[in-house]
């Protein structure tokens, strides 16, 4: 969407004006105007604002490459999950062999970024489905999760995200998906509590059934002996 005026202009006219569902990331209307490239230019510029104001010496050597080295990290990296262009493509087969039990892909890694404090959330995935004809690419979870959690996010919502996109690749409502996950704003600054986690699940379709449900949190928790 191009308009006249400045950007500021611009997200000024826009105010509160967001496009989001609660279950959809916050963005605004106008996220994706300026390139990637615009915006690591941009974004430079506010780092560099930040360490000044800190007191560092941009011109030490060690410092001079962070503002953009940060901003290209924010863009391509760690929030490189926000542009709908990024979504990775979910291959699904017909289901010709008649599996007819859950699937669950445990232990994904996940890497995502508190939307709080702007610091990491670090932990694991776990996803079952029921085939209701098709079924994915087994990476295709992983880059799902992966998807999604490049962006700022909370627990909750990055959960529910990678559920619907599922359920939508898959066809059917039976997917569930459980999160164990770390968040570096408890564990290393205010309460600086170390050991605890998170833990956060979004049960649909079949799942919502206590006897299928257990056998999903079952296969989770069995020690995978390899
Ligand atoms: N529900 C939810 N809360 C989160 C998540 N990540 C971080 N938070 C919490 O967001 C809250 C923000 O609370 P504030 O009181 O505004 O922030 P704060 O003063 O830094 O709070 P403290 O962390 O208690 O020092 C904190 O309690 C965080 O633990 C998340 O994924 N889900
Ligand atoms: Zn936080």
């Amino acid at each position: 969407m191009k308009t006249e005026g400045t950007l500021e202009d611009h997200f000024e006219q826009l105010g509160d004006d967001h496009i989001s569902s609660s279950e959809e990331t916050p963005l605004r209307k106008d996220a994706f105007i300026l390139s990637d490239e615009e915006k690591i230019e941009r974004i430079k510029d506010s780092v560099r604002e930040i360490l000044l104001t800190l007191g560092m010496d941009l011109e030490d050597d060690s410092l001079k490459g962070t503002p953009n080295r940060v901003a290209k990290m924010f863009v391509k990296e760690i929030f490189g999950g926000l542009h709908p262009d990024k979504k990775p493509n979910s291959s699904t087969f017909d289901n010709k062999y008649k599996y007819g039990e859950m699937l669950v892909e445990k232990n994904i890694t996940l890497y995502s970024t508190c939307e709080h404090h702007l610091l990491p959330i670090v932990g694991r995935a776990h996803i079952a489905y029921i085939s209701g004809g098709s079924v994915v690419g087994l990476s295709k979870m992983n880059r799902i999760v992966d998807y999604y959690a490049r962006r700022p996010q909370v627990q909750e919502r990055l959960n529910i995200q990678i559920v619907r996109e599922l359920q939508k690749v898959l066809g059917t409502e039976d997917v569930a998906c459980v999160i164990d996950a770390k968040h570096l704003c408890v564990n290393s600054r205010g309460i600086r509590d170390i050991e605890s986690s998170t833990v956060t699940a979004e049960y649909g379709g079949k799942f919502k059934e206590e006897a299928v449900r257990n056998e999903f949190l079952e296969y989770i928790n069995m020690d995978t002996q390899f």
